[in-house]
């Protein structure tokens, strides 16, 4: 399928939608059953291609992992192997050759792992040659570039004969999943201490105890319904699945799109959405959720609020440039994503006029939440959407879930 045109919607919007599972809360599970030696029952596993991927490597004796584009896969399972003493070659898509591994792999190097670059010294593809233990159990790494290799070294620390003490430099971004580490480690019995005052972790060493895990709904894929809800005339939604008290941090979106001009009610199957009056400005520090950022940059957008966002630097590194996709596909609306401050502060200015041309088509840069982002702008006029296979990455059933509120076709 090379493009979709979504259709705006001709009725209102009622909808109960059965969310796909978070690829993060399991991503996290499958290491742990693996480090208990396949012992636990989990439940809800995400058919997130991520999440799958992950599935199929942990039970796979080959001397290659390829992860394709998944983040999490790519830097938990690097731990994994190494600390569990196998030898394997990491590699994935061309992208996720470019984006960095380095301070994941010095931690291992540090702690007795033999990892070996292939080509770019700090990124993939690697080599791990094995482990043998160096002894050191506390470790000083930046918390600043990306949170995955810090939950990376968490989920492993209590396999190591001495534990591990870890201490964050710099601003600590994504904090929220690496409390949801710590959360699900403590549901398998391990009792951490998390200083954030001063950014200090420590793991004692602990065989996990083999446990049932439900894995929540996916709070990320929640987002894009918020979206639909707000940027939809009529709109009534109940998203199953998802839990107030929740591990994941993108569950943020309550709170973000209540300026945006959605209600959430939680219910005992999931959150009712519906349509409340909307902020004229919104100002958002996206550190601690960034993969809502571009859902929120469109909805925004489209809705003519004005968007003043922070704390979006690792979006640079992620599955695409996000900024400058954001920037080169919110223009094609006639809105802009300006840089005000380098590297610090953005402004989205809203879409200008009524509408942007029929024809107009989004570019989705190997990049899942560029498409899911993008669609909900359908509710206000359509839209084409360039490979919409993508969302396969985190949310196979996006556009099965779509067509129960609007139509699209290919094109
Ligand atoms: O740990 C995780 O499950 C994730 C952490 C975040 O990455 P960074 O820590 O690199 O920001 C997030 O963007 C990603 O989608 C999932
Ligand atoms: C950044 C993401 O994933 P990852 O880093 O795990 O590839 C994402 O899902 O938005």
């Amino acid at each position: 399928m090379n493009s979709i045109l979504v259709h705006s919607p001709q009725q209102p919007i009622r909808a109960e939608i059965r969310l796909a599972a978070s690829k993060s809360e399991c991503n996290r599970a499958l290491i742990i059953n693996a480090l208990t030696g396949f012992a636990c029952e989990l439940s809800n596993i995400s058919e997130a291609r991520d999440s799958q991927t992950m599935l199929r490597l942990l039970n796979d004796d080959g001397p290659v992992a390829d992860v394709i584009d998944a983040g999490t896969t790519m830097r938990f399972l690097t731990a994994y192997f190494a600390v569990t003493n196998q030898q394997k070659r990491m590699t994935g898509t061309p992208r996720m050759c470019e984006r960095p591994i380095g301070i994941l792999v010095d931690a291992l190097r540090t702690l007795g792992a033999d990892i070996t670059y292939e080509k770019v010294p700090g990124y993939p593809p690697l080599q791990i040659n094995g482990f043998t233990y160096s002894g050191v159990n506390e470790l000083t790494m930046r918390g600043d570039v990306s949170s995955q290799y810090i939950s990376a070294l968490l989920l492993i620390a209590p396999q190591l004969p001495d534990g591990l003490k870890i201490t964050l430099e710099g601003e600590v971004g994504s904090r929220p999943y690496i409390e949801m580490t710590l959360n699900q480690m403590a549901h398998f019995g391990i009792e951490y201490h998390a200083d954030w005052t001063h950014n200090i972790l420590h793991i004692p060493p602990f065989k996990y105890h083999p446990k049932p895990y439900a894995i929540e709904s996916d709070w990320s894929g929640a987002s894009y319904w918020y979206s639909i809800v707000a940027l939809a005339k009529s709109a009534e939604v109940e998203l199953l699945g998802l839990k107030e008290n929740s591990l994941q941090g993108d569950s943020a979106i309550v709170q973000i799109m209540e300026l945006l001009g959605v209600k959430s009610v939680f219910t005992e199957k999931g959150v009712k959405l519906s349509k409340i009056p909307h902020a004229a400005a919104v100002a958002w520090d996206f550190s601690a959720c960034p993969d809502l950022a571009q859902t929120v940059a469109v909805c925004a957008a489209v809705k003519k609020i004005k968007l003043t966002l922070t704390g979006i630097e690792s979006l640079k590194i992620k599955e695409t440039d996000r900024v400058l996709a954001l920037q080169q596909e919110l223009h094609k609306l006639g809105a802009e994503l300006i840089e005000v401050e380098t590297n610090h502060l953005y402004e989205v200015s809203p879409v200008a006029g009524e509408a942007w041309p029929a024809t107009t088509s989004i570019h989705t840069y190997d990049d899942h939440r560029m498409a899911m982002a993008f669609a909900p702008a359908a509710m206000v006029s359509p839209l084409i959407i360039e490979e919409p296979g993508v969302v396969v990455k985190s949310y196979p059933g996006y556009w099965d879930d779509l067509a129960k509120v609007t139509q699209w076709e290919e094109v």
